[in-house]
């Protein structure tokens, strides 16, 4: 569905990717981490096609994003980290807007900002960020496009309003629909994601599903200093150790996405050789 090949940009002197090659397809949510400025959004917007690659080919959909072609533009929607929207009732947002996207529904809409407890005869104009930013966010579950990129979509909503986004999106993912999320706040995808893909200095540092990753790996909290010291990774923790164990049996473990992310970040050999073996 999203296929990016050798993709190389730069910001006038700062390099941001010299041959990045990544594959999305549909039917997932993808979570996008990685440090601060290693490109994340910079990849997001060369696949809606606000920015455009300086060497290497994008495909999303069949489409080449930088053309911009409204059959292109009206499959995908991203929600930018940082926005803005006119201070509107809801209803002109969406008699304004929602023609741009063919299958836009008002009724999956109103479902969506119910769901985020704002009022469907509410204005923008009395919103604060968060409410605007689940505006934003049910609008583009609504629109039905076939990608939806989002930006550090939990940025700003409170603790009730995290749980809320995972459940929309849940629902909301259908077998033609592409959903990539870039994040620092991994606490919140996890549940949600179906495979992770890390970046780093410009290039695909991991990226393997969810499945694939409790199949190879065993997460938990050890008090045995044997253990901690053959793990993958091991950290203190208030009580004994977390740590990251090669999956040897068929051992099923909830998945502690930050104690991956600084395992792959910090220890990635051992964490790749546990997905070689
Ligand atoms: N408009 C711009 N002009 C010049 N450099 C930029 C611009 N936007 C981003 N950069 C640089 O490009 C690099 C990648 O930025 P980007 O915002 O894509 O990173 P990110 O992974 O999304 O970061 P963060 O996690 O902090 O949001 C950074 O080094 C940043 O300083």
């Amino acid at each position: 569905m999203i296929k990016v090949q050798n993709l190389h940009f730069s910001y006038r002197k700062r390099k941001v990717f010299s041959g990045l090659d990544l594959q999305l397809q549909s039917g997932h949510i993808y979570g996008l981490l990685g440090k601060n400025g290693t490109g994340k959004s910079t990849l997001l917007r060369n696949i809606a096609g606000l920015l455009f690659p300086d060497q290497g080919s994008i495909d999303v959909l069949g489409f080449d994003p930088g053309k911009r072609i409204p059959a292109f533009l009206q499959e995908v929607f991203m929600v930018p980290e940082e926005f803005y929207l006119s201070d509107v009732p809801l209803k002109h947002l969406l008699k304004y807007h929602a023609p741009f996207y063919p299958r836009f529904s008002v009724e999956q809409f109103n479902k969506y900002v119910q769901e985020f407890e704002i009022p469907t005869d509410s204005s923008l104009h009395n919103m604060s960020y968060g409410q605007k930013k689940k505006v934003l966010i049910s609008f583009g579950l609504a629109s039905n496009a076939s990608v939806l990129l989002m930006d550090e979509p939990t940025n700003g909503l409170d603790i009730m309003s995290k749980s809320q986004f995972r459940r929309v999106m849940a629902g909301a993912l259908d077998e033609n629909k592409c959903m990539v999320i870039s994040t620092h706040q991994v606490k919140d995808l996890e549940s949600l994601i179906d495979r992770i893909t890390i970046i780093d200095e410009g290039r695909i540092l991991f990226d393997q599903t969810i499945e694939d990753i409790s199949r190879k790996l065993q997460f938990s909290v050890s008090f045995d200093p044997e253990e901690v010291k053959r793990a993958i990774y091991a950290e203190s923790a208030l009580r004994g150790h977390s740590v990251i164990l090669k999956n040897d049996g068929e051992e099923e473990s909830r998945l502690d996405l930050e104690l991956l992310y600084k395992a792959i970040i910090l220890n990635r050999e051992q964490v790749q050789q546990a997905f070689a073996a």
